[in-house]
């Protein structure tokens, strides 16, 4: 018989992210828009199926949040409709051998937990790492030696690319697949493309620059966010991690149920 899996949840700025984490790695994974997951409340739609499974074959929902409040509630009340018991994971569930050094309780437990991930996949080491997730912003996060040391926030892609096009008359919405790396691009679509490419790398760069100093050691650079995949074009080289947030998630249910 297969054993109970838990559902995973990470409600973002732009997406709800579900995932089935079952022994030791997730087995499913689904992205929700927020309207899906305020109809999931309603009953009007059933990220389970999609998922490919049913509430009686889980054992609880562990769940992260920096969204709004009104997406928290209505996770809340679909996992009170399921039966589901919800656990919110609040920051300090770590795992053993591992550190979190920001200062500030306001830290996104969305950052901490890809840093959690990546470190775990690098096999939780000493080794130094940047771990950058593209999403609605674009977050660049540095672990060494199973320290979170924390990093920097800026606009993501999107942002960049809308807040041009928004605050000036004449600049136009340039498609986020456009972006290269071009200091000499000659036409305003590439111009933009080639600003927020340099933008968006310049943050990479000063991460692992960084931790080279820091460190004296080469650190691994990992990759997550919807716009990961687009943005792999004006990155140095990385390792993709596609779900790093419900990643992370597994990894501290898994040492907080040892
Ligand atoms: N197929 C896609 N669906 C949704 N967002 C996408 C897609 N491809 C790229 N993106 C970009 O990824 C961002 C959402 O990424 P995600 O990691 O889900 O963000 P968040 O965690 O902030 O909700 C959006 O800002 C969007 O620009
Ligand atoms: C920086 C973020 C907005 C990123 O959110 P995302 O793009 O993943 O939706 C989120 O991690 C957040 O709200 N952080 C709180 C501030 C901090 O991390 O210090």
């Amino acid at each position: 018989m297969t054993r109970a899996a838990s559902l995973l949840v990470d409600i973002g700025n732009s997406r709800v992210k579900l995932g089935l984490w079952r022994e030791g790695q997730l087995a499913a994974t689904l992205a929700c828009t927020h309207a899906q997951m305020m109809d999931a409340a309603a009953g009007q739609f059933d990220p389970l199926t999609a998922l490919g499974t049913a509430a009686g074959r889980l054992d609880a929902a562990w769940a992260v949040s920096v969204g709004h409040a009104r997406l928290n509630e209505a996770l809340q009340a679909w996992c009170s409709a399921q039966g589901l018991a919800l656990h919110w994971w609040l920051k300090d569930e770590l795992p053993a051998g591992f550190v979190n050094a920001y200062r500030a309780p306001t830290l996104g437990a969305d950052r901490l937990l890809a840093a959690i991930a990546a470190w775990a996949i690098a096999g939780r080491g000493n080794e130094a790492l940047v771990i950058a997730s593209f999403g609605t912003a674009t977050t660049v996060d540095t672990v060494a030696a199973g320290r979170y040391e924390g990093g920097m926030i800026a606009p993501g892609i999107a942002l960049m690319l809308d807040s041009l096009s928004a605050g000036t008359a004449h600049l136009p919405r340039v498609p986020a697949e456009s972006l290269q790396l071009d200091a000499r691009a000659k036409t305003t679509p590439e111009a933009i493309a080639a600003g927020v490419a340099a933008a968006q790398r310049g943050l990479i760069d000063q991460a692992l620059q960084a931790a080279r100093s820091a460190t004296g050691c080469e650190p691994n650079l990992y990759v997550s966010g919807g716009a990961a995949v687009g943005a792999a074009g004006i990155l140095p080289a990385h390792t993709l991690l596609p779900h790093a947030v419900l990643q992370g998630l597994g990894v501290v249910r898994d040492s907080a149920q040892r």
